[in-house]
């Protein structure tokens, strides 16, 4: 094998997902073309290079890299323009130049042994040498990290953040159990780390390696909203994923069973197996459900119906049986679901519920699952409401480093009366930790439209709460808001109630566009986002419309269309700084969306009066706009609708992703002017009726459909919307049955 040692002047190309690269390297006084696969950009940097020289048909004399080893380099203008590359924080070209005119040769060991002599150059603080002496160090035991990690088939976005959890020790720790990285990394599943652990020479049956596959496929079945998994399918799935001997696996679960990581259980007769999280959850959820039931308040009807009386001479609504019914329940009750599509008067009941409780002096808290649905509950029923994180204050503990609800069976939430609104995205996980918050007497009234999809994560709650017939539970089904001429909320229901919507009828607000196939349908998407409903309805087509997809993937799936919509309503410009990332390029002007709560990641604010507020906690679904990409610092600064500014480091951007096209699921809980969303063909699962109806009620002024009309009939009758594994409605209904049936014998 030839070896070199040499600076790549130029990256010909790069393929930042298998870091694949063509470069050229000045090696002594000859510029050669060298290709292989580096973990990092190796623009500017000094390596040393083992492989072969090749001839390549079309593109002549080439060097082919299979080893490479990074060195610092050693000539002034090498070192020069390694410190200048981006790749040290704090270091820009002048810096880098009056670094090196002072230091010479002995720059490294400078900044390396000896940073105070940094602070001789002017403009360099106590601040920046921090940054730089940090930033450099991280560099080089990020290398030998990254060495290793590349060989092994990682990333160097995970690199980094393996680096940033496990630090000198990620060598050591990562030979002895790959797929602890399944624990402790976001975004490294089992696939990846059974991947380095072939690599590492691990043994297929090893017990670390059974364990992470049973976990593995339990949060397979989670994640697509599964709170246990039937024995039988679990088993099929693990040997289907690791290949081995099924009584490795069944002596595995029995380990993780009695190790107390897994439930199982007979369900109707059926053997289940839960992740132990999940079990706990939906037995907690039930017995916490009962005992808030159980409370007897006693309040006489006519008491309510005085309040009401006075209520409706404030609002000058006139409430229907049905809704006032809904208000006594709420205030007898311990626990009452009051549920409806759009307009049938959810917010007006909340409202209701609010001012009789109000003017019983009662203290009452409102919250949501998310800060968008947090934000509209707030602005409708003019208090405020926060999301349930918020108010169960999740966040580091005081004596641990563990984020957890501070809000718990310990220190229970101050109030008397508690309102939960849209309910369907309440997950069985959350729902415990909010039960465990609230204490015995104190009113639960769960709002929600039972017809939207279910919860991104697992469980089925609000479903399974009505479906047990064991909570008092309210239907309302009056429409009101029917504004003159307004298809949205007719159609809305409509799709609901298995029909087929009107569409196009002449001054409404619904329309679906026929095309013939998926490429006309970007097409005509893009068009209508950039022009014609723009200029039809003077809309500002970034703050105003919302692309919904179905699905991430596909011509017409989430990725594709954003890349498109931005490449037409935010095309590259000189003026606009960017980067590249992933799937996506992030450029100024962008919008954008947090993809993951970050309870951590700080905010600052500029009010009114032009003082600065912070705060901490990004969330899922938050969508913000690109205004500031600083190259040195290596950070993109995010606005958010509410107007919190946030700091992205470069590593940190798998947290965000492009935002003219969203998933419906990441819709759920918030409301836009105007929808366009794609029909076309899609898997089965996610081409069901209620992910329709939700799309669709996401809307306030107009929906635009594209596509093909069979589809949208294939989606109406498509309505599997209880398949889910879960138990709540089985637990919560053999408990009340249990205690009828007490009655009886007693009576
Ligand atoms: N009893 C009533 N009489 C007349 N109008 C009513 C009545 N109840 C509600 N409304 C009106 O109907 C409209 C829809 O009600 P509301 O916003 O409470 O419904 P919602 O179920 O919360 O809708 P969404 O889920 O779409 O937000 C409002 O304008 C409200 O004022």
């Amino acid at each position: 094998m030839e070896s070199h040692k040499g600076t790549i002047v130029d990256t010909i190309f790069r393929n930042s997902e298998n870091g694949y690269t063509v470069a050229l390297m000045e090696i002594d006084n000859e510029v050669i073309t060298i290709t292989g696969f580096f973990g990092t950009d190796i623009t500017n940097e000094t390596i040393e290079i083992f492989g072969k020289r090749i001839k390549h048909p079309k593109y002549g004399h080439q060097f082919t890299v299979e080893m490479y080893n990074s060195v610092l380099p050693s000539s002034l203008d090498q070192i020069e323009s390694y410190l200048s590359s981006g790749l040290i924080k704090g270091i820009g070209d002048f810096t880098a130049k009056k670094i090196v005119e002072l230091f010479k040769e002995d720059t490294f060991n400078i900044i390396q042994n000896h940073p105070e002599k940094l602070l001789e150059i002017e403009g360099i603080g106590k601040k920046k040498v921090e940054m730089i002496t940090k930033s450099f160090v991280e560099q080089i035991d990020i290398k030998e990290i990254m060495m290793f990690l590349q060989k092994h088939g990682i990333s160097t976005t995970y690199g980094v953040k393996i680096y940033k959890q496990y630090g000198k020790n990620t060598i050591n720790i990562i030979s002895e159990n790959p797929y602890r990285l399944t624990d402790d990394i976001y975004g490294i599943g089992f696939k990846l780390a059974d991947k380095i652990a072939y690599s590492l020479g691990v043994e297929k049956s090893s017990p670390f390696r059974s364990a992470s596959g049973i976990k593995y496929s339990l949060f397979e079945y989670a994640a697509n909203g599964h709170s246990y998994v039937p024995y039988k399918l679990l088993i099929d799935s693990v040997c289907n994923l690791l290949e081995i001997n099924i009584e490795i696996i069944e002596n595995e679960m029995k380990n993780m069973a009695f190790q107390g990581k897994i439930h199982i259980e007979l369900i109707e007769d059926e053997r289940v197996v839960y992740y132990l999280p999940y079990h706990t959850a939906e037995v907690n959820v039930c017995k916490n459900l009962i005992n808030l039931q159980n409370a007897d308040f006693n309040i006489p009807e006519n008491d309510i119906l005085d309040y009401l009386y006075l209520i409706e001479n404030e609002s000058y609504i006139e409430l229907t049986k049905m809704q006032k019914e809904a208000v006594i329940q709420s205030i007898s009750n311990g626990v009452t679901v009051i549920t409806g599509g759009p307009g049938t008067g959810k917010t007006t009941i909340i409202h209701s519920i609010i001012r009789v409780f109000e003017m019983m002096h009662k203290k009452i808290f409102l919250c949501a699952p998310t800060g968008r649905a947090a934000k509209k509950i707030t602005e409708s029923a003019s208090r405020e409401a926060k999301t349930i994180h918020r108010l169960l204050e999740y966040a580091y503990g005081e004596e641990d480093s563990n984020l957890c609800f501070n809000k718990n069976e310990d220190s229970p939430l101050d109030c008397e009366v508690l309102i939960v609104d849209e309910m369907s995205m309440v997950d069985i996980l959350l729902m415990n930790n909010l039960l465990k918050a609230i204490k015995t007497g104190t009113r639960l009234i769960l709002v929600g439209d039972v017809d939207q999809l279910p919860s991104v994560g697992a469980g089925n709650v609000l479903r399974d709460i009505i479906k047990s017939n064991s909570i008092k539970t309210i239907k309302l089904d009056t429409i009101f808001r029917q504004s003159l001429g307004s298809m949205i909320v007719q159609n809305a229901h409509m799709i609901n109630n298995g029909k087929t919507p009107i569409f196009n009828k002449k001054d409404t607000d619904f329309f679906f566009m026929r095309q013939n196939n998926n490429k006309e349908v970007l097409d005509v998407i893009v068009d209508l986002y950039n022009n014609r409903l723009p200029s039809k309805y003077n809309l500002d087509p970034i703050k105003e419309i919302q692309v919904l997809s179905p699905m991430k993937k596909g011509e017409v799936g989430v990725i594709e269309l954003n890349n498109k919509l931005q490449a037409s309503i935010n095309p590259p410009s000189k003026l606009k700084k960017e980067k590249a990332f992933g799937k996506y390029t992030f450029r100024v002007g962008d919008k954008v969306m947090q993809t993951k709560n970050n309870y951590q990641s700080v905010w600052s604010m500029t009010c009114d009066d032009g003082k600065v507020s912070t705060g901490e906690g990004i969330y899922n679904g938050d969508i913000g706009y690109i205004i500031f990409i600083d190259e040195i610092e290596q950070e993109i600064f995010v606005q958010f609708d509410d107007q919190k500014e946030v700091a992205y480091s470069y590593n940190q951007l798998d947290e965000l992703i492009l935002a003219y096209a969203t998933t419906v699921h990441k819709s759920q809980g918030s409301e836009f002017p105007v929808i366009i969303m794609p029909i076309v063909w899609g898997p089965n699962m996610l081409l069901t009726r209620n992910l329709l109806y939700t799309a669709i009620t996401r809307a306030k002024q107009l929906v635009v459909l594209v596509g093909f009309e069979k589809f949208i009939q294939i989606m109406i009758a498509n309505n599997k919307i209880n398949n889910r594994y879960s138990a709540l409605d089985y637990r919560l209904s053999s408990i009340y049955s249990a205690y009828e049936n007490l009655t009886d014998f007693s009576n």
